[in-house]
Formats: structure tokens, sequence, C-alpha cells
């Protein structure tokens, strides 16, 4: 049976309630707002969905929500990554070929795009896309019609285009390497996939999903993490985003299944040592070695912080910091919740709600 997610909006207030929709975890304000917007996008059903965002973000379990969800579930999800095929082969695979268009074509094939006919194409790093391709994609948009490699006669096609990249496509249509027009045609409904590090209050409740995930058998004992190692994964800034997640956790639980797992048994890059001592202002070493709290400007007064074109998040930034603090008075008073709300000046009650409106690990 078609799985179902049901619409989040109630009125005009999104449920804080779901922190797992269509398979896809979180319950951070900003994977929240996602639901609530692929519940909209997935009940349209036809415009053009374009998914930014950095790789491991999710971006093809946003396009497999919205198909889902859609009234063209009953068609294919056919996914197609313009990176991994070549150039040469990815024209004949997206549109198809007649029979003898080409040396080895022995027979007429119908393309992906044919292939999703009713469905949804989602085309995966479609910033990889050569201009020749771009601009025949351009018309199956534009026409709704496809035509094969060798082919005379265009076909009519009823397809939902879902197209998602980690590059940033205003920088390549500003260098020339991306159609300008095509971008406006996919760019109907622009999605953003939140990379990780912006959305750090989720990484409990992954980590806890995917520990049951690999837990083999409902009576196996649980592998656990202790607050230190939690703490430390927590500050780490995954440039692998939710993938890099999973497979450190998927690693973990084979590796130490039904153990608590400390800081020493993580592998080196993710221990964050300095910022559980520290907590604040230490930032965690990338994999590169450096330090992923950006050097701060010059005339800065707010040390560590990356003003770029568009400025701050400020929320944001303000509830990581409020973060950052409630873990290292709860590192520093050694777990101690009332010594913890002592350091930090606050009731111990408001220091406990906080503890749980955040999710934090302690
Ligand atoms: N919110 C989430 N909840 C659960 N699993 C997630 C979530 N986001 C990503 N994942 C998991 O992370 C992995 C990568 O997801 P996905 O392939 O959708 O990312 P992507 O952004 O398309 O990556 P890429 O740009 O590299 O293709 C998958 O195993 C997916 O199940």
């Amino acid at each position: 049976m078609e799985k179902s997610c049901p619409p989040l909006r109630i009125g005009s207030h999104v449920m804080a309630t779901n922190d797992d929709y269509c398979g896809m975890i979180g319950n951070s304000p900003q994977m929240l707002e996602l639901f609530d917007l692929i519940a909209c996008v997935a009940e349209e059903g036809s415009s053009t969905v374009l998914i930014q965002g950095e790789s491991g973000t999710g971006k093809e379990l946003i396009a497999r929500a919205v198909h889902d969800n859609s009234p063209r579930r009953t068609g294919h999800f056919v996914p197609v990554n313009c990176a991994a095929i070549p150039d040469e082969l990815l024209e004949s695979e997206l549109f198809g070929y007649v029979k003898g268009a080409f040396t080895g074509a022995m027979q007429s094939k119908i393309g992906r795009i044919q292939h999703a006919d009713g469905g949804t194409l989602f085309l995966d790093e479609i910033g990889d896309m050569k201009s020749t391709l771009q601009a025949k994609l351009l018309r199956v948009l534009q026409e709704r019609e496809v035509e094969q490699v060798g082919g005379v006669r265009p076909t009519k096609v009823d397809v939902r285009v879902i197209a998602a990249t980690h590059q940033n496509l205003d920088h390549l249509v500003a260098s020339g390497r991306f159609r300008e027009d095509l971008y406006y045609r996919l760019a109907v409904i622009p999605i953003i996939a939140p990379p990780l590090r912006e959305r750090r209050s989720d990484i409990t409740l992954l980590i806890e999903r995917f520990i049951d995930r690999f837990t083999r058998r409902k009576t196996d004992r649980r592998t656990m993490l202790d607050p230190q190692a939690l703490q430390s994964l927590m500050a780490f800034d995954w440039p692998g985003n939710v993938r890099e997640l999973e497979n450190l956790i998927q690693r973990l639980v084979i590796l130490h299944r039904g153990k608590r797992i400390s800081m020493k048994e993580l592998p080196e890059k993710y221990r964050c040592e300095h910022v559980v001592a520290n907590g604040a202002d230490a930032g965690c070493a990338g994999p590169g070695g450096e330090i992923s709290t950006v050097a701060a400007h010059p005339q800065s007064t707010a040390p560590g912080i990356q003003w770029g074109d568009e400025g701050i998040d400020f929320n944001m930034l303000i509830s990581d910091f409020e973060d950052r603090l409630i873990l290292e008075a709860i590192s520093r008073s050694g777990g101690n919740k009332k010594e913890a709300a002592r350091l930090l000046n606050l009731k111990r009650t408001t220091l406990i709600e906080k503890i749980k409106k955040k999710n934090l690990p302690v």
C-alpha cells in the first residue's frame, strides 16, 4: 500500500508533533517547516520543483516524499543522476531512441522521461547537465512532449519534474554554465534542504532512530552513547550531513553492539574534546583539520560569526549559543542540573524546560 503522510497544517498552525515524516526524521523548526512545504507541494501535484542543498541533506528523500503524497503516486518515481551517467549516454537514457538511431540501436527504447509518464522524474545533480541537453529538457518542460533520439514525431508526456543539486545554480547561471531560462522553469517551487549543522537539535533524534534501525532485533540490547560522546557529535559540523551521521551510527552499532559508547570509541575526527571541556565558543575540527567556527572579522563585535551577503540567521545563532551554554554548564557541573542552573543563574525548572524543549543530550 502507498505510504501517505498527512498534512501537517491545522488551520494556520503547523503541528509540532511529527518527528518522522515520510521517513524523514527531524523535529527542528526548519524540518517542521520543510514537512509542511512538502505537504503543500505534493497536494498541488504538477509544478516543477528545484531542491537545493548540500550533499547528504536528504534531497532525494524530499523528492520521494513529494511524489508519494501527490496524486501522481500511482505512477512511477524515476530517479536519474545526471552526474553519474556519461554525457553521451544521458540523452538516450532520458529521451530514448528509435531503432537504427546510432550504431548499436538494434531496437527502439523509450527513455526515462516517458517511463515517468503519469508520475515524477527526479533529476539529481542537474547542475552537471551539459548545455545541449539543458535545451532539450527546456523543450520538454515547455511543450510537455519528448522526441526520441533519431525520432521524427514528438510524444506527449505528463510528468512532474523535480530537479536537485548541491551546487549553487545562481552561480552557474551567472558564469554561463546553466541556462537562465531553464533555471526559472525548474525553480517554480524552490525547496532548500537545510544542512545538519543548522539544525543541531535534530542530531539526538536522528541518532536514536538510526540506533533503532541498525539494532538487529527488538530484543537486542540497545547500543548507547554516553552524554560526552553525544555532546561531541552535537558539536561536530557534519560536512556530509545526515548521510555521514547515518553511516557513523551504523559503524558504531556494528562495532559496539549493545554497549555504551564513550568519546574514546568515536573515530578521532568526531572527538570534539575541547568542545565538551570548554563548551560555548570552541569549534570542532572539520575533515581537513580546520576549525569550523569561522575566524572573526577584524571589526566584528561577535567573534566566530560569519556575516555572509545575506546577513545572519539571528534566531538560529541565539538558539545555538543557548544550547552550547547549557551543555557547558551541565558539563562543568558533572551532570548536576541544580548546579548547572546555578552556574547559568537560571531557575532549575527553567533549565529543565529548556533542555526538554531543545531535546538536548543531557
Ligand atoms: N531527515 C532525514 N531523516 C532520515 N534520513 C535522512 C534524512 N536526510 C537524509 N537522510 C538519509 O541520508 C542519506 C542521504 O540522503 P539523500 O540521498 O536523500 O541525500 P541527498 O541530499 O540527495 O544527497 P546527494 O546530494 O549526495 O545525492 C540517505 O540514506 C537518507 O535516508
